[in-house]
């Protein structure tokens, strides 16, 4: 049997008590797809990842990676993960660290080439307690390719490291996925999900808002906003003009969100005493609110 899919749920929920934390997701996953799973705090991101990893069972709904149970992928080494934080012994080099773990295993990739791999070769010899915080998530990395996984679950793997830390990360993580890997990422980041991921689901409260690449996410955004300095808008006027797709009132500033923002603008400079006028497009961030804050 060929597995068709590498990630598979179907339908799937999560609860801890009162709380629905996963509220029915349906996603399937194709073998050397990079997806970023992307979502504000308690969007439920953690909640599936740790679903994947078998580490908790669904409310309801199925799970399977690689064609079976989550735990069976796991004891075939076809899942590996990299979270945020994790134990790593401080005086121990990187390369014994690695060499270590490798023991622990019956069948592994040699050190050498997973510690070049995730591009950390040249530090082999220092002492982990000395390598930065994106070092030691590339050591991370380097432990989880030990088993050569068929798919890789990181979840909010860049948190706190600088731009030089994410981006020698994430260029070992494409390099390595370029072979064949998929790859699933949690992340806050609307940059690092648009710039690394070829796929972007984006979750709000548990349920998958949108599903596509970094550019169709942002397109299911169009439009742009026209600001102005206008006391006392009349809001009502201005949501009924074609094309508006909702107002903001911020102190004396008022947002206007619309796909025909040349009529707003037009509405505003000939008819009312609004000034200051900008008119921006839509970015990511944007898209970002505007779809999950639509769940609200
Ligand atoms: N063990 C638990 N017991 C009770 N509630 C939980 C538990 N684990 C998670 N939750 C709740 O489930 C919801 C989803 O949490 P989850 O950690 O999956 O979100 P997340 O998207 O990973 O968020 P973050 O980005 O903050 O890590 C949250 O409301 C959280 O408080």
């Amino acid at each position: 049997m060929t597995t068709q899919t590498a990630v598979s749920l179907r339908d799937v929920t999560k609860n801890f008590g009162d709380v629905e934390a996963v509220r029915g997701i349906d996603l399937d996953i194709a073998p050397g797809e990079v997806v970023a799973f992307l979502g504000p705090n308690g969007a439920g991101k953690t909640t599936t990842i740790d679903m994947l990893l078998g580490l908790s069972q669904p409310t309801s709904g199925e799970v399977e990676v690689m064609g079976m149970k989550p735990r069976d992928a796991i004891a075939h080494g076809l899942v590996s993960a990299v979270m945020q934080t994790g134990g790593l012994l401080k005086d121990m080099t990187v390369r014994e660290t690695v060499a270590y773990m490798a023991s622990l295993f019956a069948n592994t990739e040699s050190v050498d080439d997973v510690l070049k791999r995730s591009g950390i070769s040249q530090l082999a010899a220092r002492k982990v307690g000395k390598c930065s915080g994106g070092e030691q998530q590339r050591l991370r990395f380097a432990l989880a390719l030990l088993p050569d996984p068929a798919l890789l679950l990181l979840d909010e793997p860049t948190t706190g490291m600088d731009v030089e830390g994410r981006r020698a990360f994430w260029g070992a993580i494409r390099e390595d996925a370029s072979r064949g890997r998929t790859v699933l990422f949690a992340t806050h980041y609307l940059e690092e999900a648009d710039q690394y991921a070829d796929r972007i689901v984006l979750v709000s409260k548990g349920k998958v808002v949108a599903d596509g690449t970094g550019s169709q996410v942002k397109a299911l955004a169009s439009g742009r906003t026209v600001r102005a300095t206008w006391p006392a808008a009349d809001v009502e006027r201005l949501t009924a003009l074609g094309g508006v797709d909702s107002v903001e009132v911020r102190g004396d500033t008022v947002h206007v969100h619309a796909k025909d923002t040349d009529t707003v603008a037009r509405y505003l400079l000939s008819e009312t005493n609004a000034r200051d006028l900008e008119i921006t497009a839509r970015g990511l961030e944007e898209a970002f609110i505007n779809l999950t804050g639509a769940q609200a």
